[in-house]
């Protein structure tokens, strides 16, 4: 019999709150029958099992007087408890009836009649027998108090009864026709299944009515409490499960009656053409497969899932790149030619080499060949080669800007663990294009950033290289792409910059500034009908003569390329334009008055500022080589008292540095021929400056234009007007050859330079890059020795001072 058996109520037959009298002692010992884990209540009937040995024993010693003591066990554990593992309080009950089991124990029915507290044992063996005092009930006066917690106790039981699968409804009936209170606690006390035995205990042994029936209270109270908590509880977890299951149910309903009504939802459309998308995209066998495996668990997605997208754009993904389309027929070397012509004037070296490289690919289609690689300044038509090169092939073309890249991943994609991945910069361009032959001209791969974020150098590097480029893997793709079919076309500003594994791979076709003729060319024949048509101007509203173009060119605009020309030009056109707008109806000549009247005042005069800072001896005008193109570098020298001190600033670099002190040595050690005092430099500190000081500097081909700088300075004659020169310098005063020849001389022609000193070793680069178009206007001086140098430099006699100073003042008149 479980512990906790509900002992029921005494149907009949005994009269409610009879008491047998106060401090009785009972009449000679009976029997004392341990039980274990239960409580027997006065009133109550219990059915217990009997199975120990010295209780069978002693259920079977009953004769006609059928009375026990029911007590409960201290220890429930105790097999053979003694008087003293009992508790002191039990209950007098009748053994009504015995059924043997088969198992030889006894179904015992017991009925309670009163508390008793147990007294002296006679006999321990083989059952135990103990004297006991009957502990009277004396039920207490009805106060308003009482008679309000008697109905509190009836109501709350009836709740639990009520909210309870297990209690059965009589039990409230019962409870209510219950007058006394004393009765009543017992009754619930019995009846419910939560209290403990200490509990059952605790209340048999609580003689005081008032006090029990206050604690069955307190434990219907908690009971309730804890009854509600569990239903909040319970009905929380229903509605959720509820909710969802409906939810699924909905769903599953509505896809079955579309099914039947031969409808699609949105979704199921949705996946229905990715997947037709993934079957005619052409990728390899592998990739569809991995692509259909996303999609069949995609379908089997709630659409309202977070990750549900994720996934259905990465399906996206695989569906819609260019796995199999091209767009190319083949290379048609004369129609590229023509077409780099029509877009294109001059650059005859550079269209040679590009057509070379295209024939190569037309009669090897699967060349795993060299990087096209465009380096030269701004604006001398990189991109736009690159974009002729695409039209001529009949491909589409894109632009992949690389200036300050960082991150690896921008190049090679995210994985798609990480939140808002996408694939890096190749593949986008890649879905851009719809085609897998497009022509990608990456800019600017001399600027490549690279740090912590890894080295996008290295990504670039497996993207190109011909060997691996057919398995490119995207880091969100994870999957081969095969990049061999691309026309990859790099452009840069300068090759230090770019990392040597990379330049391996390049084919570099070098592109120099234009001269001035070539720039009034590029601007007569594209850059004026082109500004023209952007800026809506009537073809024949304007007339713009070459004098004014190479105007502009000049003394508007300081660069290599053509670029700022374009923006004069579409500057001007934009002024008329609005003239045109304001009721202009005849022709404008654009004259110089009228680039006066648009652009403002001459902006750019290098002639001028030569012809002005040369005046002072000890300045000296070299020329450079920058990623721009080429440029012009003044030199300042200047002396003061001192001790043979000697200051080198502007930015300069260790190598300019070394230039300028072997400079300084050759001028001391050949002092007495250059007519100056041996010691010259015992009461002088010398200052070298190389202005434009924010701009840093460095090389050994200042070399001439310093030792000619101290030269000047110290012999106090200024060096002749508008010359340039370039050169490094020995020890001995020998001239050796420098690099960017091209560059520098087309940057001393924009400057209006008439004479330029360049080493005699040089003579041949001359004479290779440059065409005689470009060399027209200045003369070329070839130095051997810085003795050549100086020869040119500066004035011999008065007469040629005197002419120096006439040019000069020419130049500058020229300029007001
Ligand atoms: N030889 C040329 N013939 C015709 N147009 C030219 C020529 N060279 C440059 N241009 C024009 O000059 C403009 C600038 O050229 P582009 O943008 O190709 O320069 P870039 O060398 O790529 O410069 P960056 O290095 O700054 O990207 C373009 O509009 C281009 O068409």
């Amino acid at each position: 019999m479980p512990s906790d058996f509900v002992s029921v109520i005494k149907p009949t037959g005994v009269k409610t709150g009879e008491v047998v009298g106060q401090g009785e002692v009972g009449r000679g010992a009976i029997p004392v029958l341990p039980v274990r884990d239960t409580v027997l209540f006065p009133h109550a009937v219990l059915p217990l099992t009997v199975g120990r040995e010295s209780s069978i024993q002693l259920i079977q010693s009953l004769g006609e007087e059928k009375t026990i003591l029911v007590v409960a066990q201290q220890d429930a554990r105790l097999d053979t408890p003694e008087g003293t593992d009992l508790h002191s309080v039990g209950t007098r009950a009748t053994v009504h009836k015995v059924v043997k089991m088969p198992n030889q124990s006894l179904f015992v029915f017991t009925e309670g009649n009163e508390r008793v507290r147990l007294g002296e044992f006679t006999q321990l063996m083989p059952f135990m027998t103990a004297e006991y005092e009957i502990l009277s009930e004396v039920e207490p006066e009805k106060t308003p108090e009482l008679e309000a917690l008697q109905r509190n106790v009836v109501s709350q039981f009836q709740q639990i009864v009520t909210s309870s699968p297990t209690l059965s409804d009589d039990l409230q009936t019962i409870a209510i026709n219950i007058d006394e209170p004393g009765r009543l606690a017992d009754f619930i006390a019995s009846s419910l299944p939560f209290l403990t035995t200490t509990d059952k205990q605790e209340l048999l042994e609580t003689s005081s009515v008032s006090a029990r029936l206050e604690r069955v209270n307190k434990h219907l109270a908690k009971e309730l409490e804890v009854q509600q908590l569990r239903n909040k509880i319970q009905s929380e977890v229903q509605d959720s499960v509820q909710q969802s299951q409906r939810d699924y149910y909905l769903r599953e309903q509505m896809k079955a009656i579309q099914k039947e009504l031969g409808d699609l939802d949105d979704t199921q459309k949705d996946i229905a053409e990715l997947k037709e998308k993934i079957e005619n995209a052409g990728m390899p066998e592998e990739t569809q497969k991995d692509a259909l495996k996303e999609l069949a668990r995609l379908s089997r997605m709630n659409p309202a899932a977070a990750d549900y997208s994720l996934t259905r754009n990465y399906v996206e993904w695989l569906a819609v790149l260019p796995w199999a389309k091209t767009s190319s027929g083949e290379v048609d070397i004369l129609k590229a030619k023509a077409f780099l012509d029509e877009d294109h004037y001059g650059l005859k070296k550079v269209k040679d080499r590009i057509l070379d490289y295209l024939s190569v690919r037309r009669l090897k289609p699967d060349m795993k060949g060299p990087i096209l690689c465009f380096v030269g300044p701004p604006g001398v038509g990189k991109t736009s080669l690159g974009k002729s090169i695409a039209r001529a092939l009949d491909r589409k073309f894109s632009r992949i800007s690389l200036g300050g890249m960082h991150d690896e991943a921008e190049i090679r994609g995210h994985r798609r663990t990480y939140i808002g991945a996408l694939p890096g910069q190749i593949i986008q361009h890649l879905k851009r294009v719809e085609v897998k032959d497009p022509v990608f001209m990456l800019d600017e791969i001399d600027k490549l950033g690279r740090d912590f974020r890894g080295d996008p150098a290295s990504a670039l590097l497996e993207t190109l290289d011909p060997e691996q480029n057919n398995t490119f893997r995207d880091n969100y793709l994870d999957q081969p792409f095969d990049l061999s079919k691309v026309l990859f076309i790099c452009t840069a500003n300068q090759l230090d910059t770019i990392p040597g594994p990379l330049l391996d791979r390049m084919e570099i076709i070098e592109l120099t500034g234009y001269t001035e003729e070539e720039k009034v060319a590029i601007a007569q024949k594209y850059l004026i009908p082109r500004q023209i048509k952007e800026n809506g101007v009537p073809d024949d509203m304007m007339e713009f003569p070459q004098e004014s173009v190479a105007l502009v060119a000049r003394h508007y605009t300081r660069e290599a390329g053509v670029r700022k020309l374009e923006q004069q030009i579409g500057t001007v056109c934009r002024k008329l334009a609005r003239k045109i707008a304001e009721g202009r109806t005849e022709k404008l000549v654009i004259t110089p008055e009228i680039i006066h009247e648009f652009l403002g005042g001459i902006k750019v005069r290098v002639d001028t500022e030569i012809a002005e800072r040369t005046k002072r001896a000890g300045v000296v005008v070299g020329l450079a080589w920058t990623p721009a193109g080429g440029d012009i570098l003044f030199i300042e020298a200047n002396k003061m008292k001192g001790k043979g001190g000697f200051n080198i600033t502007g930015q300069i670099g260790d190598v300019m540095k070394e230039s300028m002190q072997a400079a300084l040595t050759w001028v001391r050690s050949n002092a007495i021929g250059l007519g100056l005092d041996e010691d010259f430099t015992k009461d002088l500190d010398l200052h070298i400056h190389v202005p434009a000081g924010a701009i840093p500097k460095d090389g050994p081909s200042a070399g001439v234009t310093m030792a000619t700088a101290l030269v000047s300075l110290l012999t106090d004659k200024p060096v002749r007007p508008l010359l340039a020169m370039t050169g490094e310098i020995t020890l001995s005063g020998d001239v050796l050859p420098v690099g960017g020849i091209k560059e520098k001389f087309l940057a001393a022609k924009r400057a209006g330079v008439r004479d330029v000193i360049l080493p005699v070793d040089c003579k041949q680069q001359v004479d290779e890059d440059l065409t005689p178009d470009q060399t027209e206007g200045i003369t070329i001086h070839y130095a051997r020795r810085i003795e050549d140098v100086l020869a040119v430099a500066l004035p011999k006699n008065l007469v040629e001072e005197v002419q120096d100073e006439e040019v000069r003042e020419e130049v500058l008149q020229a300029a007001v």
